[in-house]
């Protein structure tokens, strides 16, 4: 049905070996969550505000603030507000040492591929069997000390070095148009890239694997999106990649807030479940909901003079939005039966553009952090952290 769903054939399907035979392995559960304890857990800087912004009322006779947006939830807030017991919020040190991080790295575009095969240390494998092989079926008769040197030679067949580097990977992975290459973009923003990922209102617009290059210490892949617009070849080289790719260290699994999961999301999730692949989830184009379930322009018009029982009101009616967004993120998470989950996914919040109600981008930093630590090289528990994040110029 996967296969079908990306546009492959089941053969292909049946041809990848599986990591972990255990289908249910991850499918069934995202504790119900406990918004108080979740919020009033986080180190966030938002997530005092969390609380106040989505449950409580406000104090009557206390005047909102001038500006109503302060009380608009964010992305973030979410991001607190969902966030599983399993999970302690990263403390401000380590998102601060993640995104110092990504900031001075240099960044490049490796590759750009759309078959496995292709990938460079695939690649260099199966030439270099391939040489052995030739070496070995020789006649002796002609075999000489040039063709034993030849066997053992270290020439990479013209493949940067570099790019045969072993380093860890992970995978931005989600149905077409749902803003993989958008986040991707996110994260590279204020580092040293030399390029970034293509960005499209069209959905289907991304056809291949894209591997960038982060400080020489990982690699994030962006992929071509499956569903409608998803093609048969895209679909197989992202399912090779998942079943086969051993550098793979997560994958985050990206779902359109305006769309909620789609079936195909559900299939890659089992699929991801059966490889024994781990993933996280990011809900992206946050802000539409946001806008949605916000009250009409005029009530957070700072500047004509209002009364205070009109303040009050309008700060009832932001309120009353902050409790339909939570209501909605919290049937979608329900609908998609994570809750019985062996390894829960985390839940980030993302929003990739600045719009009327926040002025800055929010969840890349929450992700950045998480592949730090996915890759092995930001370990926390509690307080205490360590890093192996000097880069390799
Ligand atoms: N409002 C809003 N739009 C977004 C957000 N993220 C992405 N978009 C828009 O969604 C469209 C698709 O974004 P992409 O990043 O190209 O999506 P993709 O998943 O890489 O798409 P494919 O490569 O076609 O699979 C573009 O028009 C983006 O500007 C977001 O957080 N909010
Ligand atoms: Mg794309």
């Amino acid at each position: 049905m996967l296969a079908k769903t990306l546009g492959c054939s089941s053969r292909t399907l049946l041809l990848i070996p599986k990591r972990y035979a255990s289908i249910d392995y991850l499918l069934t559960a995202l504790k119900p969550t406990n918004a108080k304890n979740d919020s009033a857990s986080s180190s966030s800087k938002n997530s005092t505000s969390t609380l106040q912004k989505a449950e409580e009322a406000p104090i009557s006779g206390v005047l909102p603030p001038r500006d109503l947006r302060k009380l608009v939830l964010t992305p973030s807030d979410l991001t607190n507000h969902f966030r599983q017991p399993e999970y302690a919020p990263p403390s401000i040190k380590v998102i601060g040492e993640a995104q110092a991080f990504f900031n001075r790295s240099k960044v490049t575009l490796e590759w750009t591929l759309a078959n496995y095969e292709e990938i460079p240390d695939i690649k260099y494998e199966l030439l270099q069997q391939k040489r052995s092989q030739g070496i070995r079926e020789m006649d002796p008769f002609y075999k000489t000390e040039y063709h034993e040197n030849l066997a053992n030679s270290k020439k990479t067949f013209g493949i940067p070095p570099e790019q045969l580097r072993p380093l860890p990977e992970v995978l931005l992975l989600g149905h077409t148009n749902v803003g993989k290459s958008s986040l991707l973009n996110n994260l590279l923003v204020n580092s040293k890239a030399l390029e970034y990922a293509y960005v499209s209102q069209k959905a289907g617009y991304t056809k291949t694997l894209n591997c960038f290059n982060i400080g020489r210490k990982l690699r994030v892949i962006d992929s071509p999106g499956y569903g409608m617009f998803g093609e048969s070849k895209q679909g197989k080289v992202v399912l090779e990649y998942i079943s086969k790719r051993h550098l793979l260290r997560r994958v985050f699994i990206l779902i359109d807030s305006v769309e909620g999961f789609r079936e195909e999301d559900i299939q890659m999730m089992d699929h991801l479940v059966s490889e024994g692949v781990p993933f996280e989830i990011v809900f992206t184009k946050v802000d539409v909901i946001i806008a949605k379930f916000m009250p009409k322009k005029s009530v957070f018009n700072s500047t004509t003079k209002k009364s205070k029982a009109e303040r009050l009101e309008a700060a009832r009616l932001v309120e009353e939005g902050n409790a339909k967004i939570i209501e909605y993120f919290e049937r979608m998470v329900s609908t998609a039966q994570l809750d019985e989950v062996v390894t829960v996914p985390r839940l980030i919040f993302n929003m990739a553009v600045t719009n009327r109600y926040a002025d800055k981008i929010h969840g890349f930093k929450e992700v950045r952090t998480i592949i730090l630590e996915s890759c092995g090289l930001l370990q926390s528990s509690g307080e205490k952290s360590t890093f192996n994040l000097e880069i390799n110029e």
